[in-house]
């Protein structure tokens, strides 16, 4: 039978980072709590039968939150045989809350002090024979990400669980708490001995989930009560305090101090980054460079190559002539050109910007900059009565949404995190980054300004919902505090950062070869065939096929926003609906409408013919559009998972796309007003649009507006 080893500890001291040490996998690794939020199996590397399980971070036994439930479940349900307790070793004695409680569940527990490597730096000694003895378990120190000590910990571990030993625990709280506690036991039927411990405290603390995982529930009230009077404060502070005495009590033995104090690198660098007036201004310079330099640049360098000289002048035109070349069928030479080779090729174009921003994403996530980020806009976004823990997702959203909703999970309050999945989808994540590019590339000259844009078009889209939909009643209430520790900045190694673009990247490549070849399948057929001259078959003229009825029958809906120039609404129209299956489609279905390969066969610009097919400012109102609206398939599930409601799911997309079409609409009547001067009937639907919406913006919230009311009482009164 399998050993089942689980490494739990802390949020942010590494157990990921060990499980793909040890286990080869690639598991998401970021410089924040909160990262891992579902359990990840994997093979322990050399040995077939032993099973690693990375768990979301814990700081405690009493879960409050989603993932800190599927930890503890775990933990107690499941019981793997052998616990690899993960303790960051730049923070111990806060580390230590959670290895006592661990050390009661009665599982054999083996502990591995993390981060040696700047433990070591930092001049201080963690004396681990001495904790050993204390704790009554073996330690011992490693690098997760340098690798050292890893092997041994982890053979340590296997050695531990296959003796299956039941555990012991060594630390001891006060004789007037253990008095209780052991009464506790005694009441508890029908258990292993050395399961009571945990059990018994959990009763003492009241905790309300403990009860579904007994089989007999004692009455301990009586304890509680004893307890609450002897040391004249509630059960759980009791406990916390007992721990935490005990944990004091051995430190000093445990580990030497580095007795001079002085201020750290990240302590320096905090200042400047997190400081009240610079912060966001360097946070927006951070973002500006991270999208120039992948959309403008070095992105774009790469991207044009790829477009314009490999796919337009090599693949393509080699593709036709072989094709032609072997008398291959028509249809089927217009399948493989027109459709697959246009439509993912337009897409693979992209690669590389997207490539180049995923390993800025990667180093900023690794290097602990996003942590200071979440803080920086936690000041704001509690102005607006919102949780800066709600950009947690938004952040790991801008590499792709569906982690992004997920995250959402650290969320404790409800209401926060269901309005937090509603609007992570709106930054943008990296399958968007090609509908930037291309729509910066043909209509703006690929200026910088368009990429950037769009990120803080997505957080004044988040924080904005996040004001209109607090001041319902859905959403009333007080954000949950945020409390986040920040993590020290360090220097990501480079396979860190390559391993974490590759990941994203390549599932982005797997993602062209099935989902999206597959949609540009199907739309070559839609565009190839329907009725020309009262006969069906093959078509002449794209507006006479299946695509352009069915894009026609939808194209009125966006009028309103531009999309109409040329009666060439319904290519935007069918290019906005394929988004919906995975937006990476806009451009694959873009590139099958305005041949991707017939276009460059005459050296015009690669994108020259969608350039002429909207304005400006429409095509930027397009862009804004698919950036709103709701996000792929794959995202849309996700949404639907984490709400696990149909109403709310409904709701949600609902909700995205309403504001989408709304703020769309505005930009391309608004747009048009200040550079055409046209005004019409959409002009003044825009404004009223625009007003309404500043109404629900500035709207009072429901308890000052009844304030209000009592003022002008007040004054009527006299
Ligand atoms: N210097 C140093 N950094 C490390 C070490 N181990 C992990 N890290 C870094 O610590 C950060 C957190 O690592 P993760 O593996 O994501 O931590 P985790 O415990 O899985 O975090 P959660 O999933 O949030 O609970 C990352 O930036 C790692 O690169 C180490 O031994 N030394
Ligand atoms: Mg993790």
């Amino acid at each position: 039978m399998a050993v089942k080893i689980a490494l739990a500890g802390n949020p942010n001291c590494g157990k990921t980072t060990l499980f793909n040490a040890l286990t080869g996998s690639n598991q998401f690794v970021g410089n924040w709590p909160g990262v891992t939020v579902e359990k990840k199996e994997g093979k322990l590397k050399g040995h077939k039968d032993v099973v690693i399980m990375d768990l979301p971070g814990i700081y405690s036994l009493s879960p409050y939150t989603l993932e800190e439930v599927v930890a503890r479940n775990y933990l107690i349900a499941e019981r793997p045989d052998a616990i690899l307790n993960i303790v960051d070793g730049t923070n111990i004695e806060r580390n230590l809350y959670l290895s006592t409680q661990l050390m009661e569940l009665g599982i054999p527990v083996i502990m591995a002090v993390n981060m040696m490597d700047v433990v070591e730096k930092s001049g201080e000694k963690i004396h681990t024979d001495k904790l050993s003895k204390k704790l009554g378990c073996e330690v011992v120190e490693i690098s997760a990400l340098k690798g050292t000590g890893i092997k041994e910990a982890a053979e340590k571990a296997v050695k531990l669980a296959e003796s299956r030993k039941a555990a012991v625990v060594a630390h001891e709280f006060s004789k007037e708490a253990e008095d209780i506690i052991a009464e506790v036991e005694g009441k508890i039927k029908g258990m292993p001995e050395e399961q009571k411990r945990f059990f018994a405290i959990k009763l003492l603390e009241k905790d309300d989930k403990i009860n579904e995982m007994m089989t007999n529930v004692p009455d301990v009230s009586a304890e509680i009560k004893e307890m609450e009077d002897k040391f004249d404060d509630d059960t759980e502070s009791v406990i916390t305090n007992e721990r935490y005495v005990y944990i004091s009590s051995i430190i000093g033995d445990c580990v030497t101090k580095n007795t001079k104090e002085k201020l750290t690198t990240s302590d320096r660098i905090d200042r400047i980054v997190t400081n009240r007036w610079a912060a966001l201004p360097i946070f927006a310079l951070v973002m500006f460079i991270v999208y120039y330099v992948s959309v403008t640049t070095v992105g774009a360098l790469l991207t044009d190559w790829t477009n314009d000289t490999l796919f337009a002048e090599w693949i393509i035109p080699g593709a036709q002539s072989f094709f032609e070349g072997i008398g291959c069928a028509d249809w089927l030479t217009g399948l493989i050109v027109d459709g697959v080779i246009s439509g993912v090729g337009a897409v693979l174009g992209f690669v590389p910007q997207m490539l180049v921003l995923f390993i800025f994403l990667a180093f900023l996530e690794s290097c602990g900059y996003m942590a200071r980020v979440a803080f920086i806009m936690d000041r704001i976004f509690r102005k607006f009565g919102l949780s800066g823990k709600s950009f947690i997702p938004m952040l790991i959203g801008s590499g792709c949404g569906v982690p992004g909703i997920m995250a959402s999970r650290t969320i404790e309050n409800d209401r926060d995190r269901k309005m937090t999945i509603m609007t992570t989808t709106f930054v943008p994540c990296g399958a968007k980054l090609p509908i930037i590019a291309m729509i910066a590339g043909a209509f703006f000259d690929n200026s910088g300004w368009v990429a950037t844009s769009c990120y803080f078009v997505g957080i004044a889209a988040i924080i904005c919902s996040g004001i209109i939909l607090k001041k319902t009643k859905m959403f009333a209430g007080d954000p949950a505090p945020f409390v986040m520790e920040l993590p020290a900045y360090h220097w990501p190694t480079v396979s860190n950062v390559l391993r974490s673009m590759w990941e994203r990247g390549w599932s982005f490549i797997k993602k062209a070869g099935t989902i999206i070849l597959l949609s540009t399948i199907v739309l070559w057929f839609l565009m190839s065939f329907g009725w020309e001259s009262g006969s069906f078959g093959m078509v002449e003229e794209l507006n006479n096929s299946i695509l352009a009825s069915i894009g026609s029958a939808i194209a009125w809906i966006f009028t309103p926003l531009g999309w109409t120039n040329a009666g060439e609404g319904w290519k935007m129209a069918v290019a906005a609906i394929t988004g919906l299956i995975a937006k990476e489609n806009v451009v694959a279905t873009f590139g099958m409408l305005y041949g991707f390969g017939e276009v460059a066969e005459d050296g015009a610009e690669i994108w020259g013919n969608l350039a002429a097919a909207m304005t400006p400012i429409a095509a930027y109102g397009f862009l804004v559009f698919n950036l709103l609206c709701a996000p792929c398939f794959a995202a849309m599930g996700a949404i639907k998972r984490e709400m696990n409601n149909a109403k709310w799911f409904w709701f949600a997309i609902g909700y995205q796309c309403g504001l989408a079409y709304v703020v769309s609409l505005c930009i391309y009547q608004i747009g048009t007003l200040i550079t055409t001067g046209t005004f019409g009937i959409g002009t003044v639907v825009a404004f009223l649009l625009v007003i309404g919406f500043l109404y629900l913006l500035f709207r009072p919230y429901k308890e000052s507006s009844s304030l209000k009311v009592d003022a002008k009482k007040v004054v009527s009164a006299k």
